[in-house]
């Protein structure tokens, strides 16, 4: 059970008293009385989800729309109030209270298919398919009832209508809460799972075994509970939900399925009207159709969107943009396969900056930051043919890969390299003047197995011009 605070619950407790009082107190105005109540409870409800929604956090939208949706139902109730009171009509299924219970379920189906985390224009094509399903609800409700009421069978088949929306509403906030792992969107959704719980079962006894009893009665105090229960929840849940482990597949299923429950809602009514309302019907299957397509290609657009976010991450370093380390090792496989096939040389340059360590220690990190982005610039700008490749091999080093290549032409390129950051005007570590870089080439002319050995070669090649004084290049063959 949920937990509410004392004070919410003594409130709770009190109101359900005072119901009570007024329906035992006075027996003939218990009924007007009992309308009273009734209508409050939801209002109660509403407000305090209007409240939450205030707080602006992940889940603000759903108890927005959760608010409307116990405005519709006072509305019912007031409306039912309103016929049966004041225009004493006695019908059991009074049209307009009818129409706005039907037209709660809207703005639920709404929270219960749009996984709060989309784009504004997804949600908007969600809110366009509610408004319809809301508008053929309106047009199937009115093929039973009148604004005066219903016949028995109009009765009989509002009643099926309610139980089919009511089992809907609480089976998919149960499955949306079980594919919430926590934060502001399970908590809204574990009081939306108690609430339609405890809704649909009230609903069953009043609709099937209570079904022909007027208001007035203690029964009447059971259908204060579930507005009663969502009020105190919405009110005194503010410590965070408890984090529940979800299954990652749990989770995409139901955000990648739940757009399909508008659709098919609307799917769902369009046939049910089909007999009476043709022309409604077929402009409901269409408007379904092209909801569905129209939010998927959307959807779609963003997946490729982010898949190419994720491809750019993944083979580039953030720091410089420059290819990454796993970019530089397939480039390197294919450079190495075809020096194999052609025998026409290649040549692997590793390029280390000089004392990096006394740049970050002197001048602080971002400015190491910036010199590293400065040095990529300076390399990048030396290579002027379509094959060549430079990447950040890792921390203040970077690798460059020339294909079809003399040793002699590598060797160039490493003074060209060397010289271009030496001309740079970055701020140095103290002990130095400027700038510079040591860079060892690994040549190889007839590729064996290993691309790695080249690697190795141009690795020594490295350590060996760091040794002569840095700012210098070095050149080994494999
Ligand atoms: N600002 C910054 N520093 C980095 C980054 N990656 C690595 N470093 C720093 O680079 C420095 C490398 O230091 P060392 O490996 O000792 O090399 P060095 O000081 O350049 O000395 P030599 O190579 O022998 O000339 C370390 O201080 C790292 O913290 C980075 O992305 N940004």
């Amino acid at each position: 059970m949920p937990r509410l605070r004392a004070p919410f619950s003594s409130f709770l407790l009190l109101y359900v008293l005072c119901h009570a009082l007024a329906l035992w107190i006075d027996r003939g105005a218990a009924k007007p009385l009992s309308y009273a109540f009734l209508s409050a409870t939801p209002l109660l409800a509403g407000v305090a989800c209007f409240l939450r929604s205030r707080r602006r956090d992940a889940a603000a939208g759903n108890w927005l729309a959760l608010a409307l949706a116990m405005l519709l139902w006072a509305g019912g109730m007031f409306a039912g109030m309103w016929q049966d009171v004041i225009q004493q009509n006695s019908n059991v299924a009074p049209g307009l209270s009818m129409l706005l219970y039907v037209l709660y379920g809207v703005p639920l189906t709404f929270i219960l298919a749009s996984p709060g985390k989309d784009a504004w224009w997804l949600r908007l094509i969600d809110g366009v398919l509610a408004a319809v399903l809301g508008y053929l609800f309106f047009v199937q409700t009115f093929s039973f009832a009148t604004m005066h009421g219903a016949d028995a069978q109009g009765v009989v088949n509002l009643r099926l209508m309610f139980d089919i929306e009511n089992i809907y509403i609480a089976a998919f906030a149960l499955i949306r809460l079980a594919a919430t792992g926590g934060g502001e969107s399970r908590m809204f959704f574990k009081a939306l799972s108690w609430y339609a719980c405890v809704y649909l079962a009230v609903a069953a006894f009043n609709n099937h075994f209570d079904a022909d009893v007027d208001f007035g009665t203690p029964v009447d105090l059971l259908i204060d509970l579930p507005f009663l229960l969502l009020f105190g929840l919405a009110c005194s849940w503010h410590k965070a939900a408890r984090p529940a482990v979800v299954p990652a597949r749990l989770v995409w299923a139901v955000r990648a399925g739940s757009p399909l429950l508008l659709p098919a809602s609307l799917l769902a009514v369009s046939a049910a009207i089909l007999h009476g309302e043709p022309r409604h019907a077929v402009a409901g299957f269409a408007i379904a159709a092209l909801g569905y397509g129209l939010r998927s290609i959307l959807a779609q657009v963003g997946a490729f969107e982010e898949r190419a976010q994720l491809n750019e991450l993944a083979l580039h370093d953030p720091l410089t943009g420059l290819a990454n380390r796993r970019q530089f090792e397939a480039s390197l496989r294919r450079a190495w396969q075809r020096v194999r096939r052609r025998d026409d040389g290649l040549a692997l340059l590793l390029i280390d900056v000089d004392h990096f360590k006394q740049v970050n220690d002197s001048l602080g990190h971002q400015a190491g930051d910036r010199c590293l982005r400065a040095v990529a610039g300076a390399l990048s700008a030396c290579l002027n043919r379509g094959g060549d490749s430079l990447a950040r091999y890792g921390g203040e080093e970077f690798v460059a890969i020339l294909p079809v290549a003399t040793p002699e032409s590598a060797r160039m390129m490493g003074e060209a390299m060397r010289a271009a950051v030496a001309a740079l005007r970055m701020p140095a570590p103290e002990a130095e003047t400027r700038l510079t870089v040591s860079i060892g080439v690994g040549f190889v002319q007839q590729a064996g197995d290993q691309d790695a050995s080249l690697l190795a070669v141009a690795d020594a090649a490295l350590y060996r011009a760091k040794h002569a004084g840095r700012n210098r290049v070095e050149l080994g063959m494999l």
